[in-house]
């Protein structure tokens, strides 16, 4: 007990997320309150350990807003579990002197081949011929309605930062043409950059939204951009839900007006619009794609690794800059 006391405090108020060496990685290091898991209300835990607690670990449940900060005075790091740290108030904690890390490029590649299988899928039907068999449908009838190529198809990438450049990378595999909407041009890339997304969208057969959900993007994609895609257009969304406007998504869907979603992510998880559970041309996803059982172990190293720094003095691995 004494030694677990020595170590250096991490607070967690939600259960992390189900890190196969969670347990062996993170508790040999750290001493790790665990508000999930106390009695007390979160107020009266948080209050216990205010005035000591250094460092929080979260992910994307655990809104890290002014309230919550406000109750941890002596706090200096937020450590997400995740890329996106659109949970955390950057602002405030700027304005507070803390410190924001997230999982790096720990989850890219996992998260790119996600988004590269939600687009194949919706295109080539791959969820509905499952439904379809599983359903007992198959007939020599073979009225199965059918898919669309990849090949050639023309790819909108919407945020061209590590995992929409995996993506890029990925489906000029496929012959795909990739053209990008970014903060800002990548002169170092050959790809066509359109500046206005809605410009994009109507010189693309596919959108794939990787780009981090801030006030300027949040509902960029909207009824404009989705009818400049247009009704054979597919969506596919890997970044953050509210990237998308999901009313609008959803209108365009029911309306035929695009012609179909690969979804990772949602506004309001885990609650999913029922007409988009009711529709085979969308394929759904409960915001897994950054997680293998590869990245998991990737992620907690960066984790540690940035606490470890933090503890030591040292520079941050992965500091979250904006
Ligand atoms: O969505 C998950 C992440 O940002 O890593």
């Amino acid at each position: 007990m004494a030694e677990l006391l020595d170590l250096p405090e991490v607070l967690i108020i939600q259960p992390p997320p189900p890190f196969t060496s969670f347990e062996s990685d993170f508790t040999q290091k750290f001493n790790i309150l665990r508000a999930w898991e106390s009695p007390l209300p979160l107020d009266q835990f948080l209050t216990t350990h205010a005035q000591s607690v250094q460092a929080l670990l979260c992910h994307v449940f655990t809104l890290v807003n002014a309230d919550l900060l406000r109750q941890l005075p002596a706090l200096k790091l937020v450590v997400s579990v995740s890329t996106g740290a659109n949970h955390v108030d950057k602002a405030e904690c700027r304005r507070r002197g803390i410190a924001v890390t997230n999982a790096g490029n720990a989850y890219s590649e996992d998260i790119a081949d996600m988004a590269v299988g939600l687009f194949i899928d919706v295109n080539r039907r791959i969820s509905a011929a499952d439904w379809y068999v599983r359903r007992g449908l198959w007939s020599s009838k073979g009225d199965y309605p059918l898919g669309s190529k990849i090949g050639g198809k023309r790819v909108g990438i919407v945020g061209l930062g590590n995992i929409g450049y995996e993506v890029a990378k990925r489906l000029e595999g496929f012959r795909c043409k990739i053209s990008y909407n970014s903060r800002s041009e990548r002169p170092s890339l050959s790809y066509p950059f359109y500046s206005n997304v809605c410009e994009l969208a109507a010189n693309s057969d596919a959108l794939i939204i990787c780009c981090a959900l801030t006030d300027q993007t949040r509902h960029m994609i909207n009824k404009e951009v989705l009818s400049a895609l247009g009704k054979d257009g597919v969506v596919v969304n890997i970044g953050r839900g509210a990237v998308i406007d999901e009313k609008e998504l959803v209108e365009c869907l029911v309306n035929g007006e695009i012609r179909g979603a690969g979804l990772d992510v949602f506004e309001n998880e885990p609650h999913i619009p029922k007409e988009l559970v009711a529709m085979d041309n969308v394929v759904l996803s409960p915001h897994k794609a950054p997680h293998t059982l590869e990245s998991y172990k990737r992620g907690s190293e960066v984790m540690i690794a940035n606490l470890e720094a933090f503890f030591s003095n040292k520079p941050l691995v992965t500091p979250v800059m904006d």
